[in-house]
């Protein structure tokens, strides 16, 4: 889904000043070297004059060769030096938007990361912070400089004669409105080509997330033609883009073409009539010879200016996103630190305003230490308790306490340090296992690595992969199985010694003997910290010390397996079927 901007974005051009900012002294020092590039090169026509002036009255010309091939040995060093200063500055303009952007990425709420999709904010951080690099030079300098070199320019064209200065200006006039038709069309185009590129990341990120999935399906023609229609949706906006772009530029051309034939045409006359002599005409004929530079440089950095200014629109729009408030990193508690106690009070939410809502009034409370299993029909709203808990969403009611303390009143950082969390699909991500397991707590001493992977019996698989710890999982730990992946993210959690552990179906893809060991990994845990469980085992559910059972949004029953059975008939009917058709 394409993020919606809001009506008081500010302008590109503040939003470019933004970025700009941090790096104006280099830009200033790359647009002066220019600068000094561009005025070297408005000497030349007057020692143009000086040789014309010198050859008519056979005077020696070497003295005014001489001085020409300075200046334009000169020149060319100082302009190389001036480019490469605009480009560095350039590339930093580039980094610190992907830096922002990609800070701000982490932060994001769960709830906006759910309404927009990853590709398309992949290719906002990628493909359009690299559009910031041309606007900051060929726009920003390129208006400044040039602009400055062609009033220049002007100006001296005036001081030569004024009369054929009315005349270029007359027709650069009426190239100017002609140019003011074509370039709003040009930022339309390149918005819809940057959209396109988004469009097209989003369904790479789907495609490529379920590669497996796709082709089980069969459907690789189908996802091929998404993205082939997603190419050609930016193709054939760029090459309208690229077509406005080309007219904007073939006008600035032609226009100084006709400048330069209507000069030659009016100041022949002027020379006949014997108002200018022949050296002013050549002089001013070189000037305008010498406006075309920075009048098309104007031009382009124009034309420039609205494919940055649509990628621009782009990166501001993934920047209004809701984040999450910066906090400052917090400790993990230490090994043998106080279970946390929980309680929910008449929670109510919806994942969003135009959705039905998943809590009606969820009231429930757990002491310190233990373990309490959440069970429930599919949907009855299990995952989005532990969701809330870990504050990826709030409840548009009622009050959530870890400690008796609001949620809403803890440092989000510290809240999460407390919590350790193995979520429904137990993600394993791109690295090495060493780079999983650590990924919570990444100062973890060894001899607590040894010791969990005991506990959650990788041992074994560690000790047969070729560089142990070390060994590369794949995308999404696709390398391990279903199961070992849930060890992984077990694993991962208990060594951030929560206070309070959340397992959300966390040993469902487990066989008999490695349940049976986990179980009583969570058992031993239990004794220390708060666990929560999202049970859909037999096995999980006797062992609890408490059961809260859920249905439709709301919490039915509290009480221990052999007190529900006979108490609760919903649970009673799930321990009758789905339970046990899942005890193993
Ligand atoms: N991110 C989300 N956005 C919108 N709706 C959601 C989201 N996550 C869950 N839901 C909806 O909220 C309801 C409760 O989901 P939840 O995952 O909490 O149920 P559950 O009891 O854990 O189910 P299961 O046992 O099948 O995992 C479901 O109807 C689901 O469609």
């Amino acid at each position: 889904m394409a993020i919606a901007g809001t009506r008081s974005d500010p302008p590109a051009w503040r939003l470019l000043l933004d970025y700009v900012r941090p790096h104006r002294w280099a830009l200033l020092a790359g647009a002066l070297l220019s600068l000094v590039t561009g005025g070297t090169g408005l000497l030349l026509p007057l020692v143009a004059r000086g040789l014309i002036d010198d050859l008519s009255h056979d005077r020696t010309i070497t003295g005014a060769l001489l001085a020409m091939s300075a200046l334009v040995v000169a020149n060319a060093a100082v302009g190389a030096l001036g480019s490469y200063v605009l480009r560095r500055t350039a590339e930093s303009v580039v980094l610190g938007a992907r830096r922002a952007l990609s800070s701000y990425l982490l932060r994001l709420r769960i709830s906006a990361v759910d309404r927009s999709e990853p590709g398309d904010l992949m290719a906002r951080i990628t493909s359009d912070t690299t559009l910031l690099r041309e606007v900051t030079t060929d726009s920003l300098v390129g208006l400044g400089t040039e602009g400055l070199i062609l009033v220049a320019t002007v100006v001296m064209m005036g001081l030569v004669d004024p009369v054929l200065l009315a005349v270029t200006l007359g027709v650069i006039v009426a190239a100017g409105t002609v140019l003011s038709v074509i370039v709003p069309r040009i930022n339309r185009a390149s918005r819809q080509a940057q959209d396109a590129i988004g469009v097209m990341g989003a369904s790479l990120e789907r495609i490529l997330g379920a590669l497996r999935t796709v082709k089980a399906s069969g459907a690789e023609d189908r996802e091929e033609r998404t993205l082939h229609a997603a190419a050609e949706e930016s193709w054939r906006q760029s090459i309208r883009a690229a077509k406005w772009a080309a007219a904007a530029g073939n006008t600035a051309g032609l226009s100084m073409q006709i400048a330069f034939i209507t000069v030659l045409a009016v100041g022949g006359a002027r020379v006949a009539t014997g108002a200018i002599d022949v050296g002013t005409l050549v002089a001013f004929l070189l000037y305008v010879f010498y406006l075309m530079q920075p009048i098309q440089q104007v031009v382009g950095a124009i034309t420039q200016y609205q494919t940055g200014a649509a990628a621009l629109s782009r990166i501001q729009e993934a920047l209004q996103l809701p984040a999450e408030p910066p906090s400052l990193p917090a400790q993990l508690p230490s090994p043998g630190a106080e279970p946390a106690a929980l309680a929910f009070d008449d929670v109510r939410f919806r994942y969003a305003d135009d959705l039905p809502y998943v809590h009606h009034g969820v009231t429930f409370s757990v002491p310190a230490q233990g373990m309490t299993a959440f069970v429930g029909p599919s949907g009855a709203g299990k995952t989005t308790v532990f969701s809330l808990i870990e504050r990826f969403y709030d409840p548009e009611s009622g009050a959530i306490t870890l400690d008796g303390r609001d949620l809403a009143d803890w440092e989000l950082s510290g809240l999460r340090s407390a919590i350790g969390y193995v979520e429904q699909d137990a993600p394993v991500l791109s690295g090495s296992l060493r780079d999983n397991l650590l990924l919570g707590n990444p100062d973890a001493s060894a001899d607590d690595l040894t010791r969990v992977l005991k506990t959650t019996r990788l041992d074994g698989l560690v000790s047969r992969l070729p560089k142990g710890v070390d060994t590369l999982v794949g995308h999404r730990g696709t390398r391990l199985s279903g199961g070992e992946r849930q060890r992984v993210a077990i694993a991962r959690a208990l060594l951030r010694h929560p206070r309070l552990l959340l397992l959300d179906e966390a040993t469902s893809q487990l066989d008999a003997v490695n349940e049976a060991a986990l179980r009583d990994t969570v058992a031993d845990v239990a004794r220390t910290t708060t666990v929560l469980v999202v049970a859909h085992r037999l096995s999980t559910v006797t062992m609890a010390d408490r059961i809260v059972v859920m249905d439709a949004g709301r919490v039915r029953a509290v009480g221990t397996h052999r007190e529900l059975v006979s108490a609760d008939p919903l649970y009673a009917e799930l321990a009758a079927t789905q339970f046990l058709a899942t005890a193993g």
